[in-house]
């Protein structure tokens, strides 16, 4: 891959203002297109055996997560290369916020997903106060020429309400930002394949870090 065009500081500040405004951002493009082009490749050149079905949280009872998610997903990790640069990106962005909102995100995690046609994940959120470190959801959608009726749109909801305060098409290059514990949101059905990135950044887990 080419070198990268990274994202501006004047781009940074405008996620920041939206986060600490809204609480979300919605961009039509986050990262360059090499790197976009590079994992869209990634992602379709995985196959079943590298996906796995997704599971929300501990609940193991197949019945009930079928109902609730029908994604497969992949983690990202530091050895492949793509995965890598990616990660990179999202450490860059992990620093660019923290400085700009104080915000302690600590890592980050991300995972691959695929909804064959059929596929949703119903209303949820992604973290829940006290009970998880996840803060600062993302999502980076892989999809060239989405088209309205292709469904698998992005529903965001107002904290606390039934209320879509934003649809989002999973367009190419599209990157969507929220607070994790404020936002439910939901995949409403898709009628294609649909790809995407999500990811989660973290604060650090006082139960899980070294002792110093
Ligand atoms: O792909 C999306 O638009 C959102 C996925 C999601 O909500 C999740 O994986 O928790
Ligand atoms: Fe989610």
């Amino acid at each position: 891959m080419k070198a990268l065009v990274h994202p501006t500081e004047a781009t940074y500040d405008h996620i920041a203002d939206a986060i600490a405004d809204k609480g979300y951002c919605v961009l039509p493009q986050l990262l360059p297109a090499n790197l976009n082009n590079a994992l869209q490749q990634r992602v379709m050149n995985l196959d079943d055996e590298d996906f796995r079905r997704a599971g929300i949280g501990r609940e193991q009872d197949f019945q009930l997560n079928n109902a609730i998610r029908r994604d497969e997903t992949r983690w990202l990790t530091l050895d492949n290369k793509i995965d890598k640069t990616y990660l990179d990106q999202m450490a860059e962005f992990r620093l660019a916020i923290n400085r700009r909102l104080f915000m302690g995100l600590f890592d980050y995690e991300a995972h691959y997903a695929h909804y064959a046609p059929g596929a949703f994940y119903k209303k949820h959120v992604d973290a829940f106060k006290g009970e998880s470190n996840r803060v600062l959801t993302t999502v980076l959608y892989l999809n060239p020429e989405w088209r309205e009726e292709d469904g698998g749109q992005l529903l965001i909801y107002a904290p606390g309400s039934d209320a879509v305060i934003e649809t989002v098409n999973p367009n190419f290059g599209c990157f969507v930002i929220f607070l994790s514990e404020q936002f439910p949101h939901e995949v409403a059905k898709s009628y294609r394949d649909r790809y995407s990135i999500a990811g989660w950044f973290r604060l650090l887990d006082p139960l899980q870090a070294p002792l110093i």
